[in-house]
């Protein structure tokens, strides 16, 4: 490695070893790690808050370009990360152990995302180092609470006056690694929705067989929409269609039993496109109808149509000029695109597709094991110093955009 690259894998160490995982993330640590960082490089720094407690700082990261008439483009990640189980995993979870045999880098948020805040800053030094004046302006957006729903994140500041004034033209947002050397890029994301079924049933001991106890009625439930699970995701693993194109449902994310009441709560995703009218009609007629004493309550987590009343998805073709644009980026840094496609979780992309604005995911992680969430999470130096250069060229590209 030059002495770049090793000082460049050694501040994402540094950025990793920050606590940033819920229940209490270290976002005046994350703060206070990035906004001198960002200062160093020249670029202007403001922190928004928008909770009363100002306990989720908010960052945004401001590299001016020529033509301020233009719409800016804004690269965006998440400060937070989930939280690890660190007996199981190879090294501590915050040490960010560099494995100098493979070049891996152990940590949580190595992949989700804790590699973009520093590609990004890394290819602007490059871009900056070669004398690079962006025609529009740059911004990034550093922001809190994207593992639990971004409501006091990127919900609230899509819908902020700061935010408007950014007069936003596109966003790139995290994406996900690929297991082959064809970069990986989001179109949309699925919704989330949060299904809770309670049941009633008649009490009775448990030597007796009787029906219409709780727990029976709850079961049949629980095995109509084993039985559409089981249906949707015999299409993934048929590959009739994408992890992202089909309706997951898993249950368990609540239970409670107890002898004349049970409940279940099941995780819903669904497509983009969906016909949500028509899964809600399942849930009361089939899967938790009244007459099987189920009631249920359902949370719908988030917008389900953009601005205009149509799916929340940004174009992957010639009516979206960014497409092309970041598809031509991509070649021009060496890389291959697969398919665009839908995300199977759910990221701030949301919020902005929403309003209309055209937004990808895109983490450039290619022949990299998907990892998020996961034990062990890591990144290998060389792909992260790749997508170093990767950023290079898609900012160049992006913020010289004259359409
Ligand atoms: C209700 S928003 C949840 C957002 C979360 N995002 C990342 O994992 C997810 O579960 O996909
Ligand atoms: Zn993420
Ligand atoms: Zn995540």
């Amino acid at each position: 490695f030059t002495e770049l690259e090793t000082a460049q894998i050694g501040r994402f160490q540094d950025y990793l070893r920050i606590h940033t995982a819920h229940p209490s993330p270290d976002y005046a640590g994350a703060a206070a790690f990035l906004l001198p960082y960002a200062a160093s490089l020249g670029l202007h720094t403001t922190t928004l808050h928008f909770t009363p407690c100002k306990s989720k700082p908010l960052l945004l990261l401001t590299w001016p370009g020529t033509d301020p008439s233009l719409p800016s483009v804004l690269l965006n990640s998440h400060l937070d990360s989930v939280p690890a189980e660190p007996e199981h995993w190879l090294h501590p979870p915050f040490a960010a152990h560099h494995d100098t045999g493979g070049g891996r880098i152990y940590a949580r948020g190595a992949q989700d995302d804790k590699c973009l805040p520093i590609q990004y800053l890394e290819a602007i030094r490059g871009l900056r180092d070669a004398g690079f004046a962006p025609a529009r302006t740059l911004h990034i957006s550093l922001v809190p609470d994207e593992e639990i729903s971004g409501a006091d994140g990127f919900e609230k500041f899509a819908r902020s006056e700061e935010f408007r004034e950014l007069n936003v033209g596109f966003m790139l947002d995290e994406g996900q690694a690929s297991v082959n050397d064809e970069f990986r890029v989001f179109y949309g994301d699925r919704l989330v929705w949060r299904l809770i079924v309670k049941a009633t049933g008649a009490p009775g001991h448990g030597s007796r067989m009787f029906d219409g106890a709780a727990v029976e009625n709850l079961m049949d439930c629980v095995e109509t929409i084993a039985g559409f699970r089981d249906a949707q995701f015999g299409l993934v693993k048929a590959g009739l269609r994408g992890p992202g194109e089909v309706v997951s449902v898993n249950p368990g994310f609540v239970m409670n039993m107890q002898p004349s009441e049970a409940e279940v709560g099941f995780d819903f995703r669904l497509p983009p496109t969906e016909d949500v009218e028509h899964i809600i009609r399942r849930i009361k007629e089939e899967w938790a109808p009244a007459h099987k004493n189920l009631i249920h309550e359902l949370m719908i987590k988030g917008p389900m149509q953009d601005v205009a009343g149509r799916p929340i998805v940004t174009p992957t073709n010639a009516s979206n000029p960014w497409w092309s644009v970041f598809e031509q980026a991509i070649i021009s840094a060496g890389g291959k695109l697969a398919k665009p496609e839908i995300l199977s979780s759910t990221t701030d992309s949301r919020f902005i597709r929403q309003l209309g604005i055209p937004a990808l995911g895109f983490s450039p992680m290619t022949n990299t094991p998907i990892l998020l969430h996961d034990h062990n999470e890591f990144l290998e130096d060389k792909v992260f110093l790749r997508g170093i250069k990767v950023y290079e060229h898609i900012i160049r590209a992006l913020s010289s955009f004259k359409g």
